[in-house]
């Protein structure tokens, strides 16, 4: 056990939606620098798990730190350093590349630059375009650069690539991968092994609501005696992601 603190710690989370029990027990400790990926399937409680951590649900159960910071209590503050990605932003459809930028980077003490951000997401040949012009992939790699606007500590991304041609998806991982460089923590939510096995160093694998393994990568494929990760993730869970996805 290290006294350093993580940049996140998430203990023994449980979210009820009516009879649905989203997630039953979820722990999850994130040291600085590193990123996590959370696996599962279609319903696995991925996207209520990351809303806990970002202190956008209340938890029935446990407790969420991130950064010293309670999500629920230190709000102002959190905002500061966590930087959330979902899977389905509602931005202002009427509104330009450029003013959706200028509008989020006006919430930070020291924003990112506009270029800087444009560049980083490709997005420099689309600053003029109105948000609801722009097709789902540009619009995805928006909320990307939304999310990273105010040089966030820890980043929140749910399913980055999902919705982008192999080319622009690799394209995607190189940003991240500069993202992490910087020192960035992420947490990143993801259907594509390909992508958690190049850009994450642990797996955090849910299933009906809790982390049943968490590992490299590599150790995933190990435990479960496969040889890719997909196959590990199918064993491990005994359901098959692609067919869920
Ligand atoms: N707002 C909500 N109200 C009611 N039920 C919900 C709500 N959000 C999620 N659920 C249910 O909770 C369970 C977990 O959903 P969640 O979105 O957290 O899973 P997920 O692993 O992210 O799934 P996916 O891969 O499909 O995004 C599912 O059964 C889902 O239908």
């Amino acid at each position: 056990m290290t006294s350093v603190e993580p940049a996140i710690l998430a203990e023994n989370l449980a979210k009820r939606y009516g009879r649905i029990q989203a997630v039953a027990d979820v722990s999850l400790r994130v040291e600085v620098g590193e990123v996590v990926g959370v696996v599962g399937t279609n319903g696995a409680g991925k996207t209520t798990t990351i809303e806990l951590i970002a202190g956008m649900r209340v938890p029935d159960r446990g407790r969420v730190v991130v950064l010293g910071l309670d999500p629920r209590r230190d709000r102002a503050r959190l905002r500061q350093v966590l930087g959330v990605q979902l899977q389905h932003a509602h931005l202002h459809h009427a509104l330009r590349v450029t003013e959706l930028l200028d509008l989020y980077r006006s919430f930070y003490p020291d924003p990112r630059p506009t270029d800087e951000l444009l560049d980083l997401v490709e997005l420099t040949d689309q600053r003029r375009s109105i948000f609801e012009k722009l097709s789902g992939g540009q619009q995805q790699r928006l909320s990307i650069a939304i999310a990273l606007a105010g040089r966030p500590r820890v980043a929140i991304l749910d399913e980055l690539t999902t919705g982008l041609d192999p080319k622009a998806r690799r394209r995607m991982w190189g940003t991240i991968e500069r993202i992490k460089s910087s020192g960035v923590t992420i947490l990143l939510v993801s259907h594509a092994m390909e992508e958690v096995e190049r850009l994450c160093d642990r797996v955090a694998v849910l299933d009906a609501g809790r982390v049943i393994a968490l590992d490299t990568p590599a150790g995933l494929v190990d435990r479960a005696g496969a040889t890719t990760l997909d196959d590990a993730i199918v064993t491990l869970t005994g359901k098959n992601l692609e067919d869920a996805a």
